[in-house]
């Protein structure tokens, strides 16, 4: 049963609202924003880098620590980034007031990011602006270093933010298919914070049927060391309101879905075209409320947009403590099909759904539950200026359940075999092994174990410590971390090559004994003679001779 409560929601003006992007990652993430379209929102890129900042797109630029770095970036010098972004407080100030909502985007890891976002973030917070942080953090591949710079900032962040929402590049694997390149990954990690910012800002901005308000927003959000999960999915045609709640459960923020099961709050919005219907939003938010535990508090929004079309799409916003967090992040890993049945076998380490590519799709052709009957009162959802909806975890009576989207059960489903690999790994051919198994007996043992050349034992190197994978990378990397980001994409950062395989042992072959000369259908006939020569026993036997 679903229930509505009317009451006033905050909404605020587009022009309240200021998205900042900060040194070279975050200056890529808001030019994606103005390129995927946030009509209204200001936008501000702050960098050390005189050279990046020129070519930012957004509306208003303030360089930072001009007399200290004097136009160069940080050098990944976190302390510079912070004294460079001291240099320029008062003007940041001036920038901030009035400000209602402020977005900053980072890549920590750096310098010019790492030191500057912490202090941006607390003098936005100062003038009075919810401030929600989304930050990337560095690739495992880019070295302890960077990762432990990232580590303090973030550290620092989820104490100042009112909500953070962090997304690690090395998931990026997830977004992108493995053989794409590293300008891809990037690029799909900046479309993913776009969208995330664009959803959020659409959700306090735009008045709706149903409109979620700050206060919606800070209660789904609430962090004192927590981290903001985030998804969305759009979709169109028949079945869409499951498509789009299916596409929103698959994010990578969401973990897949499976991040939601212990959420305390939730805040759902939907947004369609003037064809989108209660039924549809029905079935949608009875799809979600198997997703969140039973006695999760939801927060719902709708609003009818004409520009959707004949699309719906859906956002959802909420948060865990990060003791809940115990994510996979630090090995990431790629799930390889291939089409060889599997024995059944021991259960894989990290089973999970093939990567998805985009969050917006078209719905696949499910079959969804046959809606019997109407709902059994009919609320006045559509008349009301603003509400807000609480949904109780009653199941309705009329409507036949659906099955969960996203049950452990479907992602074991996979009928193909598969294999868990990390990034730093290169899959291996199943086939090749196979036909190696055969011919070498004794050397089966070594194949079984996929060994890479720069494979090391953790156990045997205890510096390692938690990046088992990145010393023997290290000396190349930290060159290509302090690279600007176009000099980065004209890399090709593939993973190392997998290692040839042993080679077969050349066995002598032996030679057919044809002398005396083969006569072939002519066996036992009187010789055919020419010079001296039988011409029925084959001219390259004759040559020989
Ligand atoms: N998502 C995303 N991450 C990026 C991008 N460029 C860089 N990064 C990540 O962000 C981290 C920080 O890089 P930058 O933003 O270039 O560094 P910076 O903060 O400007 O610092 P300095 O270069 O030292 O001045 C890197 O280690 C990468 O992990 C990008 O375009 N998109």
């Amino acid at each position: 049963m679903i229930e509505y409560q009317r009451d006033q929601q905050q909404t605020i003006p587009d022009s309240q609202v200021k998205i900042i992007g900060i040194g070279g990652a975050g200056a890529n993430m808001i030019d994606r924003v103005a390129l995927d379209g946030m009509e209204g929102a200001e936008l501000l890129a702050l960098n050390t880098d005189s050279r990046t900042l020129a070519s930012s797109v957004a509306g208003e630029k303030i360089q930072l620590g001009k007399k200290l770095t004097k136009g160069l970036g940080c050098g990944g010098d976190p302390e510079l980034g912070l004294q460079a972004a001291q240099e320029v407080e008062t003007e940041l100030r001036d920038s901030l007031r009035d400000r209602k909502m402020v977005f900053v985007c980072v890549g920590l890891g750096g310098g010019t990011g790492s030191g500057a976002a912490p202090l941006v973030t607390r003098v936005a917070r100062e003038m009075g602006a919810f401030v929600v942080v989304f930050a990337t953090m560095p690739f495992v591949f880019e070295g302890r270093r960077r990762r432990e710079q990232a580590e303090t900032a973030l550290n620092e962040l989820s104490v100042i933010a009112n909500a953070l929402v962090t997304f690690d590049n090395t998931r990026m694997g997830e977004l992108v298919l493995a053989a794409q390149g590293i300008h891809d990954a990037f690029a799909a990690a900046d479309r993913m914070i776009s969208e995330s910012i664009r959803a959020v800002t659409r959700l306090v901005i735009r008045p709706g049927i149903i409109n979620v308000g700050l206060d919606d927003l800070m209660s789904a959000l609430r962090t004192t060391r927590s981290r903001c999960l985030f998804g969305s999915g759009i979709a169109r045609g028949e079945n869409r309101s499951q498509a789009a709640l299916k596409n929103a459960l698959n994010s990578p923020l969401l973990d897949k879905g499976r991040l939601l099961r212990n959420a305390q709050t939730a805040l759902v919005h939907i947004c369609g075209g003037e064809g989108m219907t209660l039924f549809e939003v029905e079935l949608l938010m009875r799809e979600l409320t198997k997703n969140v535990p039973e006695n999760a508090h939801i927060l719902f929004g709708a609003a009818v947009d004409d520009s959707m079309g004949d699309s719906l799409s859906v956002t959802i916003i909420s948060s865990l403590p990060e003791s809940q967090l115990h994510s996979r992040d630090e090995v990431p890993v790629i799930e390889v099909h291939t089409s060889k049945p599997e024995p059944k076998e021991e259960p894989k380490a990290a089973p999970a759904p093939a990567p998805v590519a985009e969050t917006v799709t078209t719905p696949q052709p499910e079959p969804a539950p046959e809606p019997t009957p109407e709902p059994e009162e009919e609320p006045e959802v559509f008349g009301a200026d603003t509400m807000r909806v609480t949904v109780k975890q009653e199941p309705a009576p009329v409507m036949e359940e659906p099955e969960p989207l996203l049950e452990e059960d479907e992602e074991d489903s996979y009928e193909e075999e598969s294999v868990t690999l990390s990034l730093n790994e290169e899959p291996v051919e199943a086939e090749d092994e196979e036909e190696e198994e055969v011919y070498f007996e004794e050397e089966t043992v070594v194949h079984d174990e996929v060994e890479t050349p720069d494979y090391q034992d953790p156990e045997e190197d205890e510096e390692e410590g938690e990046y088992p994978h990145e010393e023997p990378m290290q000396a190349s990397q930290d060159v290509v971390a302090d690279l600007d980001f176009s000099q980065k994409a004209d890399l090709n950062l593939e993973p190392a090559p997998h290692p040839e395989p042993a080679p077969k042992p050349k066995v002598p072959q032996g030679e057919l004994a044809l002398d005396g000369g083969p006569r072939g259908k002519f066996e036992g006939e009187a010789p055919n003679l020419f010079e001296g020569e039988d011409l029925d026993i084959p001219p390259f036997m004759r040559k020989k001779r």
